[in-house]
């Protein structure tokens, strides 16, 4: 989508909020620019600082990315914005009162990457090889295929992670474990040595995906809509009903991903949830179709698709806590 439109000045120009990491920045820019393209409306980004008030040990034991959703969704209702733009995968499963999703744009690249020192893949990779990620589902996926690996928790942006594989003293990392659409958003996939296919490697619900959100009374709502993609949204709900019905949060080892359906006619969908133990040494996983895409078209087919999308998820989460997923793993959304 590269049509160069000009702002039309008798329209009002958007206020779009966002956090300051470059991610951030950079995914917010470039919904501006597709929303200015498409609506002729100028769109100005608002720089949200998270508030003072919220100090670290709050930070930290709130779980982190919810919360930086939340600073977020306190200027949406403040009306310091019109709208925002998050990583669909950080925002918690619970709706906002008085917000409203108004567009799911069509989802990017779902899945995981290996970024590794000269080019290493999982399989190259020497024994005893440092990998860091700070995700418990990375963790366990990792050690189920290479248990002998080192694994070291990681925080941080994109690029402080990207930049432990550069150094060369005693925090030196072998590989990283890093979304592809993140990486890709930045403009960083120079960096990328694997891509980790979702049959094998599921990554996490709404990963890829981001999720347009404005107050559910405002005319932006209908405005920022014209980039939803139906698609994108069934999958995404589904994904994150499992999430939901699990009662996890973004921090539990559950990958759950939308993958073509290679048996069916083309359009047809799998949705592929799996549980994990934390140390790699088993996992539950079950599937299920989504409705058909065909269905997907704005209006009531659409709502009436979403819901089944939500049932799908549902029973899935349901299937898998039969199957013994809490007792497999920690599901709760208070882990770290
Ligand atoms: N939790 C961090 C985060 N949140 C969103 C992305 C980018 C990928 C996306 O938008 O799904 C990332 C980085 C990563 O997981 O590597």
């Amino acid at each position: 989508m590269t049509k160069t439109t000009q702002p039309d000045p008798s329209l009002p120009t958007l206020r779009l909020g966002t956090r300051a990491s470059a991610l951030a920045v950079a995914q917010s820019q470039q919904i501006a620019d597709r929303i200015t393209a498409l609506t002729g409306h100028a769109v100005e980004l608002v720089r949200i600082t998270t508030h003072g008030d919220v100090t670290r040990a709050s930070l930290s034991s709130l779980g982190g990315t919810g919360v930086f959703a939340m600073a977020l969704r306190d200027a949406l209702l403040a009306g310091e914005c019109d709208f925002v733009v998050h990583s669909l995968k950080d925002l918690p499963t619970a709706p906002c009162p008085g917000l409203t999703i108004a567009a799911i744009p069509e989802r990017a690249d779902a899945r995981d990457t290996l970024c590794g020192r000269d080019g290493h893949t999982l399989q190259s990779l020497r024994e005893g090889a440092r990998v860091g990620t700070g995700s418990p589902r990375r963790v366990a996926q990792l050690r189920a295929l290479r248990p002998d690996l080192v694994i070291e928790d990681i925080r941080g942006n994109i690029d402080t992670r990207l930049g432990r594989i550069r150094l060369t003293d005693s925090a030196a990392l072998d590989a990283v474990v890093l979304a592809a659409a993140g990486l890709t958003r930045l403009g960083r996939t120079e960096d990328i040595s694997e891509y980790l296919e979702l049959t094998s490697w599921p990554s996490a619900p709404g990963q890829g995906a981001l999720a347009i959100e404005t107050r559910e009374d405002s005319p932006v709502v209908s405005i920022v809509s014209v980039l939803d993609h139906p698609l994108t949204r069934m999958g995404a709900t589904a994904e994150r009903a499992v999430l939901r019905a699990l009662e996890a949060g973004c921090a539990a080892p559950v990958g759950v991903s939308t993958i073509p359906d290679q048996e069916k006619p083309a359009g047809a969908f799998d949705v592929v949830a799996t549980v994990y133990a934390l140390d790699g040494s088993s996992a539950l996983s079950v599937s299920g179709q989504l409705p058909s895409a065909a269905d997907a078209a704005p209006g009531e087919g659409l709502v009436e698709a979403v819901s089944a999308a939500e049932r799908l998820g549902s029973d899935l989460a349901a299937k898998l806590l039969g199957l013994g997923a809490a007792e497999l793993a920690p599901l709760g959304p208070n882990r770290g």
